[in-house]
C-alpha cells in the first residue's frame, strides 16, 4: 500500500455543469484527469456525502493502468463477464492489481456514477474484495481491485484436477466467510446492498484461500434507475437466481439468500447448479440435493474428491441443511443471513425442516428473450432482459 500511496499526488473535487451530456462530461473528465498527471499516477475523488462524511477514492491515470497491464495484453486477461473484461496488472512498486473495464454502464450522469463508485469503495470487510481506485477514460470506467492469487472459486471447485486443493475444512471456512460478507452487505454496512449476482465466479480467493466477494454494488452502477425492489432489468445468473427475481424481477435480501444457498450446495458437491445429475431423470443440482435429502442420503452429495473423513459428517450435513433452507421456494421461508451464520456456527442448534426448493421441476426449459444475453465461460449472465421459465409440454 505504500507504493500505491506514493501515486496519490493531489486531491480534487471535480465540478461538472448540470446540463452537459453524459459522454461530454466523461470526455471532459478524462481531459481534466490527464492534465495534472504528466508525471504522476493518481489523484483522489473526494466528496462530501449527504451524511456529512468525506469519502475519497484514488483515481488512476489511464497511462498508469496501460503500463500496469502492458496495454491490456491478452496474456494479462483474467476473464470476461457480463460487466466487462478483467486484466491482471502490476504497478511500478510491484503491487499486483486486477483491472475491471466496465463498458456500457448505466446512463446516469458522471456525478452520480462517481457517487456510486465512492459508495462501493466505502464498503470494507475482510470478505469483500478491496476496491483500490478507479480510472475514467472516455466512455469507459475501470475499477481497480486488489489482485486475488487464487482467482475465483469456480476455477477450483469445478475443476477435477484442482478441487482436492480445497478439503472440507477449507470449504467450511469459505462457506462461513461468504456468509459473513453477505451479512455485512445486507445489514452491517452503512448501506444496504443486495448483491443480485452471488455465484462461484464472484467469490475470489486470496493466497490463503480466504473468500472475498466481488462485483458487489455493480448492479447499482448498471441499473441506476432500478434501485427499487422490482425491476424489469434482471442482472443475475441463471442457476443462481431465485424464482421471484428471475420471473418477476423482484429482488430482496432473500433473493441473495437463495443464491447463497445454491453456492453452498455447489461448494459441498463440487457440482455446478446448472448441470444435470442423477440417473433416473434429469435433475439440476437443487432437485438432486433435495431428492438425496428426502431419501436420507444427503451425504452422498459430497464432492467425491474430498470424500473420506467421517469426523466432518455433522458439519457437512449442517451445510447441506442450511443450503436447502436458503433455496426454499418462498422468500419468507428462507432464513436471513444472520440466522444462516448462527446455524452454521451452532452444532447443537435445532434447524427447521426445509421445504421443496424453488425451481424443483425435473425438466425445465429456460427460454430467454435474448437482447443483452451473454454466455460466459461458466454461466449465463442476463443483463437488461427478462427470463421466462417455461415447462415443456
Ligand atoms: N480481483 C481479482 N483478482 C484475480 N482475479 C480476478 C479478480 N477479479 C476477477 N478475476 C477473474 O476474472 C474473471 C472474470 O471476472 P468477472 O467478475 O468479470 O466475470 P464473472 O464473474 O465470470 O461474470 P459476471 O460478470 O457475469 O459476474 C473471474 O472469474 C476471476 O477468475
Amino acid at each position: 500500500m505504500l507504493a500505491f500511496a506514493a501515486y496519490i499526488v493531489q486531491k480534487m473535487v471535480t465540478k461538472h455543469h448540470e446540463n452537459s451530456s453524459h459522454s461530454q462530461r466523461l470526455r471532459q473528465t478524462s481531459e481534466e484527469l490527464a492534465r495534472p498527471f504528466a508525471t504522476a499516477g493518481t489523484k483522489v475523488i473526494e466528496e462530501s456525502s449527504s451524511r456529512g462524511k468525506v469519502s475519497s477514492l484514488p483515481i488512476f491515470d489511464a497511462s498508469v493502468i496501460l503500463a500496469a497491464t502492458n496495454n491490456f495484453a491478452l496474456s494479462n486477461k483474467l476473464g470476461e463477464g457480463g460487466f466487462g473484461t478483467v486484466y491482471k496488472g502490476e504497478l511500478n512498486g510491484g503491487e499486483r492489481i486486477a483491472v475491471k473495464r466496465l463498458a456500457n454502464f448505466s446512463t446516469q450522469g458522471l456525478d452520480e456514477l462517481k457517487n456510486e463508485v465512492l459508495l462501493i469503495a466505502e464498503l470494507q470487510h475482510i470478505n469483500l474484495v478491496c476496491l483500490l481506485g478507479c480510472c475514467i477514460e472516455g466512455e469507459e470506467l475501470m475499477l481497480i481491485y486488489e489482485y486475488m492469487e487464487n482467482k475465483s472459486l469456480d476455477t477450483i471447485i469445478f475443476d477435477k484436477a484442482k478441487s482436492s486443493q480445497l478439503d472440507w475444512q477449507k470449504r467450511f471456512e469459505i462457506i462461513k466467510g461468504i456468509a459473513r460478507g453477505v451479512l455485512y452487505l445486507h445489514q452491517d454496512s452503512r448501506l444496504r446492498i443486495i448483491h443480485r449476482d452471488l455465484k462461484a465466479s464472484n467469490i475470489l480467493l486470496d493466497k490463503n484461500m480466504n473468500p472475498k466477494i466481488s462485483d458487489f454494488g455493480l448492479a447499482r452502477i448498471f441499473c441506476a434507475d432500478d434501485k427499487k425492489w422490482q425491476t424489469n432489468r434482471v442482472v443475475g445468473t441463471y442457476g443462481y437466481m431465485s424464482p421471484e427475481y428471475a420471473m418477476d424481477g423482484i429482488f430482496s435480501v432473500k433473493s441473495d439468500v437463495f443464491s447463497y444457498g445454491v453456492l453452498v450446495l455447489e461448494i459441498v458437491s463440487g457440482k455446478k447448479s446448472r448441470g444435470i445429475f442423477g440417473t433416473e431423470s434429469m435433475l439440476n443440482l437443487l432437485s438432486y440435493a433435495w431428492n438425496l435429502w428426502k431419501d436420507g442420503k444427503a451425504l452422498e452429495l459430497l464432492d467425491t474428491s474430498i470424500f473420506g473423513n467421517s469426523n466432518n459428517n455433522s458439519e457437512i450435513m449442517r451445510c447441506i441443511h442450511v443450503g436447502l433452507l436458503c433455496v426454499q421456494d418462498r422468500p419468507t421461508d428462507r432464513p436471513h443471513m444472520s440466522e444462516v451464520i448462527l446455524m452454521l456456527n451452532s452444532p447443537d442448534a435445532h434447524l427447521p425442516q426445509p421445504k421443496q426448493p424453488g425451481y424443483f421441476i425435473n425438466s425445465v426449459v429456460a427460454h430467454m428473450e435474448v437482447p443483452g444475453y451473454v454466455e460466459s465461460s461458466s454461466s449465463c449472465t442476463v443483463h437488461d432482459t427478462t427470463i421466462t421459465i417455461v415447462e415443456p409440454r
